[in-house]
């Protein structure tokens, strides 16, 4: 087997966010990732060409999508020649491909790769329900009138059109993320203004970022959009810190409920793509490197039986993935934590500043420590962006590796809580 190579971030691709149910309402999943692809084609000069693999994904898709990512690559200005194919790791399937990729470049298996994708929460694949599926296929294999009409007798006026709608919750618990969060948040007494202060932050860096011109060559315009929708540059402590809860507000503890619709992640439609190469595929086709994609860890929790926090298994990838690398907290010039919730972010940074969580769940002599809040989401993250769920990761590797692009040197690092309590991590270098 080939050395490990270098894995180059060539660059990124994303189509702006938009709110559910609103601008991208009538887009499905694969219309937005097709956008976003055509775009980092076209900025790349790949038309015609045939790249190593393209891999990507949807938390939410229709079972007509298969594979979604082959027929978007079919539907693109790539050779069709070009491989594809889906994964799913939740809000971390975004940086799982880009993993896949970069690991497949690295082995020397492939030269070139695309990572990304998409979700629409309001094209949800919604699905009849489990007696009306099944007697519709029984409908569909019956040979004769006399089967199918024996079938048809046993569908019951109405129940046919109960539809089973997806739902933001945990098939295991019944909770949604959003209620998961709430308990962590309390277990880290993680207050309200702390977590509205995040929020606050993170609208006036994406703002002041656009502004810069920071995006204009990360992004393509779609369907009337130049900005993500959920962005609000006007927001403020007073319109934030009178948000009712809408998280952890039923039970014993409903008075202390701190999550506001201002400082969860919203509900988001939305597609991001990114290129990765070998050094020497870089060189050849002239295109410079922003960032090295150096390392990355994923890991699970037991938050089914266990009271470690659905959203709590980066508190753990990160800090295996420091020590494979030899590295401390503290050795980074940039942190993108996804902020899926304000509080998942500040439960996060709590846990590696605690003694006790540090040796007890860590088996670390001493606490990994605080980082400097000022290189934290530095351009915002999901609280003002959205967040379509696979759509994040590769957001979050093309502004990170543009970061380090502009500062020219550094070390970023990226952590990604996901549901069925995953975290995907990973650093990129320049
Ligand atoms: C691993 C992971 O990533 S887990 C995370 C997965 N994602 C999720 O779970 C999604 C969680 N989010 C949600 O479910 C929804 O967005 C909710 C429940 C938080 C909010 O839903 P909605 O109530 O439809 O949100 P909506 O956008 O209407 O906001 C509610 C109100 O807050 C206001 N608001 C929201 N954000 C802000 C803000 N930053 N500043 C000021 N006002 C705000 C809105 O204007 C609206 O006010 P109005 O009622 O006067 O119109």
């Amino acid at each position: 087997m080939q050395s490990v190579r270098r894995v180059a971030v060539i660059g990124g691709n994303r189509i702006p966010f938009a709110r559910s149910n609103s601008r991208y309402a009538h887009a499905s999943n694969a219309d937005m990732l097709g956008a976003a692809l055509d775009g980092l084609v076209a900025r790349f000069g790949l038309a015609g060409q045939r790249v190593g693999e393209v891999v990507a994904g949807a938390v939410l898709k229709h079972s007509r999508d298969f594979n979604l990512t082959r027929e978007v690559v079919l539907g693109s200005r790539l050779d069709p020649h070009t491989p594809a194919y889906d994964i799913q790791q939740a809000c971390g399937t975004g940086l799982e491909a880009a993993i896949l990729v970069a690991n497949k470049i690295a082995l020397g298996q492939i030269e070139v790769g695309i990572a990304g994708g998409v979700d629409t929460t309001s094209d949800a694949p919604l699905a009849v329900n489990e007696d009306m599926r099944r007697t519709l296929i029984q409908l569909n294999s019956a040979r004769t009138l006399g089967a199918r009409l024996k079938v048809a007798a046993k569908l019951r006026p109405l129940q046919p059109f109960k539809p089973e709608i997806p739902r933001n919750a945990e098939p295991r618990t019944g909770l949604s993320m959003g209620d998961h969060a709430a308990v962590t948040a309390l277990r880290w007494n993680v207050d309200r203004a702390a977590q509205d202060e995040l929020a606050l932050r993170s609208h006036q860096r994406l703002a002041a970022a656009y502004d810069k011109g920071f995006f204009d060559d990360l992004m393509t315009p779609y369907l009337g959009l130049t900005r993500d929708q959920n962005l609000r540059p006007d927001t403020s402590p007073e319109k934030l810190g009178s948000l009712k809860p809408v998280f952890g507000t039923k039970g014993p503890d409903a008075e202390r409920a701190t999550m506001t619709a201002g400082n969860s992640s919203p509900l988001t439609d939305g597609a991001s793509t990114v290129l990765l190469a070998s050094e020497e595929w870089a060189r050849e086709h002239s295109l410079p490197v922003l960032a090295w994609f150096s390392w990355s860890e994923t890991a699970a929790v037991d938050f089914v039986h266990g009271d470690e926090g659905l959203l709590m298994a980066p508190a753990y990838a990160v800090p295996r993935m420091l020590a494979r690398a030899g590295l401390k907290l503290q050795d980074f010039d940039f942190y993108e934590i996804h902020e899926a919730f304000a509080s998942q972010v500040l439960a996060t940074l709590a846990a590696w500043e605690s003694p006790e969580f540090c040796a007890e769940r860590l088996g670390l002599d001493a606490p990994l420590g605080s980082i400097d809040r000022g290189k934290l989401n530095v351009n915002g993250s999901s609280l003002a962006a959205g967040h379509p769920f696979a759509a994040t990761g590769g957001r979050i590797v093309a502004t990170l590796a543009k970061l380090l692009d502009a500062k020219g040197s550094g070390r970023g690092l990226i952590s990604i809580c996901a549901a069925g309590g995953q975290g995907v991590t990973a650093i990129l270098e320049r």
